[in-house]
């Protein structure tokens, strides 16, 4: 996740130019707000915006607080500078993030909070810790930790209400709920929801997952507060109604399941491969994997020879290390970035600059040419040298380069073409045979890279470069190289790709009909 410092910069010019004086304060708290989020303990922008559930805030006090509080009455004294500069900086594409890309932000937290089995309350106090046979354990610990709100987790659970997951809708407003009324319930001009709005919510999640008595009693609370709304008022009478009708059991407690996905199927390996290295010998385990140091008879690697890795036979995945350098794996960064077309995936928007992406996507890549940058052409040559692949085009496509937004990740995949009408062949020089994917960046948590019918995961390893056969020998795609990038908890994931096609291969891999090859 990578955000210009300049545009920091330009957010927070904006305040100092703009002549407040009345009311002082909630301009005040909102700029102590916005500056605490981005002040040097979190070492500079992008080691914050690493932290999903910093980032998280980030975007909304920029998205729903900052409207907010322009639009709101106490902003009656600058109405006027105000609104016109917000107006012309919102216009810009990109400077402020939209409402979809603060849904967006909340639905990654929840996706995080299911594939880490993340406890809500841990992570609404800024920490990251999974209940594991009724203990806590810590998954990640940051430095800082920065809690949540009670408004934040308003609109957590306001997103999943929307969607009518009362799974989460639950979980996040009972916290925001609790926070709220820890606050005293007093509402504050930049915040989206308020102690009724969140009550009104739960009531009616609890009510849909079928706990009517608990839906009354949060209704009862907030007719307290709003003794007129006959909506509640007849909300309370039907609950009555209900739990007179079908008094519910003292035993009937029932476990609340989560939405279904589309990838049910590959889901629980998936998450359990996220959160462990799977169950796959290692090499200590299976005497057939094995680590050496590996010249591949190349004389560029005489003097260097690179350490690698066998982690898998079937299918065959080998890890190399220290791939390339510190400075190389920067300098693509820095070309992705500054490169004219940035591709989001997951998203309606294609090929924009980088900057409007980066609220949006769960992943975004750019293609890099060997014209972009000398280290480009000296990579595929280094490839070459490991692989003896050709990675010349068209017989192989050009580096992708690939980040990772909040809690972004890659669902299971392959990355060869399973249909004759798949672009991939375009190229005309055949299926992708192999992915050689390297590590541009670490990162702090999760992003590990799950095989997801092999059974075993890699953790990034920054600098190493993942190579894997797609295809067997006979052309047939390999159904074992299902993989998938896993979200990324903590950091700031990159990865390039370089993907190898089958022409040009020939005398480097032979084809064979036997399909066990
Ligand atoms: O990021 C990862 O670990 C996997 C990425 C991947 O599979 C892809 O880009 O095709
Ligand atoms: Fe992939």
């Amino acid at each position: 996740m990578v955000v210009s410092p300049s545009w920091y910069h330009l957010n927070m010019m904006s305040f100092h130019h703009t002549h407040i004086t009345e009311p002082y304060s909630f301009f005040c708290r909102f700029y102590a707000k916005v500056s605490d989020l981005h002040s040097e303990v979190y070492s500079g922008p992008s080691a914050s915006m690493a932290n999903p559930l910093v980032a998280f805030t980030l975007i909304k006090r920029l998205q729903s607080e900052w409207v907010n509080l322009v639009y709101s009455n106490e902003a009656q004294e600058n109405t006027q500078a105000l609104r016109s500069g917000y107006e012309e900086v919102e216009e810009e594409e990109g400077y402020f993030p939209k409402l979809e890309d603060l849904q967006g932000a909340a639905k990654g937290l929840m996706r995080l909070q299911d594939v880490y089995s993340l406890q809500v309350g841990s992570l609404v106090r800024g920490q990251f810790k999974r209940i594991n046979n009724g203990n806590l354990i810590d998954i990640y610990s940051p430095i800082i930790s920065i809690p949540l709100s009670g408004d934040d987790c308003f609109l957590v659970g306001k997103v999943a209400y929307e969607q009518e997951d009362y799974y989460h809708s639950v979980q996040w407003l009972e916290e925001s709920v609790r926070l709220f009324r820890g606050a005293g319930g007093e509402w504050s001009p930049e915040n989206e929801g308020t102690l009724e709005d969140a009550l009104d919510h739960l009531a009616f999640s609890h009510f849909k997952t079928g706990n009517v008595s608990y839906a009354l009693s949060l209704s009862q609370e907030l007719l307290n507060y709003d003794p007129m709304n006959r909506r509640v008022s007849k909300n309370i009478e039907m609950y009555e109604r209900l739990l007179v009708e079908y008094p519910p059991l003292p035993s009937a407690h029932t476990e609340l399941k989560r939405p279904k996905t589309t990838y049910l199927r590959t889901r629980n390996t998936y998450e359990r491969l996220c959160q462990t290295q799977g169950t796959q010998p290692r090499h200590y385990e299976n005497p057939r994997l094995f680590c050496d140091y590996f010249t591949n008879d190349s004389p560029g690697l005489l003097l260097q020879p690179i350490r690698r890795e066998v982690l898998s036979l079937q299918p065959y995945v080998v890890l190399y290390h220290r791939f390339i350098s510190d400075s190389e794996a920067k300098s693509i960064q820095d070309v992705a970035q500054t490169g004219v077309s940035v591709y989001c995936h997951g998203s309606v928007s294609n090929s924009t600059p980088y900057l409007a992406l980066f609220w949006r996507c769960s992943l975004y890549s750019a293609w890099l040419k060997e014209t972009a940058h000398p280290i480009i052409g000296r990579l595929d040559q280094r490839i070459t040298m490991l692989t003896g692949l050709n990675v010349q085009p068209p017989y192989a496509e050009y580096l992708q380069v690939v980040n990772y937004g909040i809690g972004g990740h890659y669902e299971p995949h392959f990355d060869h073409a399973t249909s004759a009408s798949s672009p991939l062949f375009r190229l005309n020089t055949g299926n992708r045979v192999a992915t050689f994917m390297i590590y541009l960046s670490s990162v702090d948590a999760g992003g590990s890279t799950a095989f997801i019918h092999a059974n075993f995961s890699v953790p990034v390893v920054e600098n190493a470069a993942l190579f894997w056969w797609n295809l067997h020998k006979n052309g047939q795609g390999d159904g074992d190289t299902l993989h998938a990038g896993c979200p990324v908890l903590v950091g700031d994931k990159w990865v390039a790709n370089k993907w190898i096609h089958e022409y040009g291969q020939e005398f480097q891999r032979r084809c064979s009909p036997n399909p066990e090859e």
